[in-house]
């Protein structure tokens, strides 16, 4: 792989609990990014959003930080970062991908001496996107939650691994959007063929009824979750009466 650029991957979500489904997402990408021929993943970083987001049902960000950390103990390339998930208030994705470009570029001058935006290939600088799945993507075209200028960065500058989600047409959704189309070839559409409906949603269901969770999650996660009583009728029912903050995904669906 050598003289192929660099590539970290970042997620970005709740993560509330992470689950399995979560961590394949980075190995289905890692596998398709090396098929391009192009990059080289080097890293993976799992990212926790602030408990500011004030999501239905969010449970305090050092026990989601503490289960992904849990999860990921045998990956040997993907990293938990608690930065976003320690900011007072609910970060924009734009942001915390600035923040994580600014410390690989910096890590990178610091080792070679060299800095160059945008890298160009064979510099050996790496590159940062973002990894999300259909879902995440198909928001870019709910009014009013994301800010156009943040789309365009997103994709345009860092750039879209997304992976596939249920019935979702990736291609039909990159389609219908300029900005998505005018930056098709930054962006890398990843079919899980082992398709299935496993959500965060779904597990803390399960967890609030009683239900087995068992190989949706590792055993640490679970034995976790249960020694802290996590995802019960209650946890379930914080940030249900939030309905002003700006620009949560929460707020604008309900709009
Ligand atoms: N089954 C899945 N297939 C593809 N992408 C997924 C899947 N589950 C989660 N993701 C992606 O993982 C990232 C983080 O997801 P998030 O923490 O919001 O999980 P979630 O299962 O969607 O949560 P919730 O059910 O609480 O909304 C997002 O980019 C999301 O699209
Ligand atoms: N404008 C934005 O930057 C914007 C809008 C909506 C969601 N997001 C992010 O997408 C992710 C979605 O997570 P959930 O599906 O758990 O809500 C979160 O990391 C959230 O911060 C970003």
């Amino acid at each position: 792989m050598a003289g192929r650029i660099p590539l970290f991957l970042l997620a970005c979500g709740s993560f509330n609990p992470i689950t399995h489904q979560h961590m394949r997402l980075f190995e289905l990408a890692r596998d398709q990014m090396h098929q391009t021929g192009l990059y080289r993943v080097v890293g993976g970083i799992v990212s926790p959003v602030s408990d500011g987001y004030g999501k239905q049902g969010l449970v305090a960000s050092k026990h989601r930080l503490t289960m992904a950390r849990l999860a990921l103990h045998s990956s040997d390339w993907v990293t938990v970062d608690d930065w976003e998930s320690q900011q007072s208030d609910w970060t924009e994705t734009v942001v915390t991908m600035r923040y994580h470009y600014g410390r690989i570029a910096a890590q990178y001058q610091q080792r070679t001496g060299l800095s160059k935006y945008p890298p160009t290939e064979n510099s050996g600088e790496p590159v940062l996107k973002l990894l999300c799945g259909a879902d995440v993507m198909e928001t870019f075209k709910v009014s009013g939650l994301w800010r156009d200028d943040h789309i365009e960065e997103v994709v345009g500058r860092f750039g879209l691994v997304c992976v596939s989600r249920g019935t979702r047409q990736l291609d039909r959704t990159v389609h219908e959007s300029d900005v998505l189309s005018r930056h098709r070839q930054n962006i890398f559409l990843v079919r899980e063929w082992a398709q299935n409906e496993i959500s965060a949603t779904e597990v803390r269901r399960a967890l609030r009824r009683g239900n087995s969770v068992k190989y949706l999650l590792p055993d640490s996660v679970i034995d976790y979750i249960k020694e802290n009583n996590l995802y019960t009728q209650d946890s379930e029912m914080k940030n249900k009466e939030i309905k002003l903050r700006p620009l949560t995904k929460q707020t604008i669906l309900q709009d």
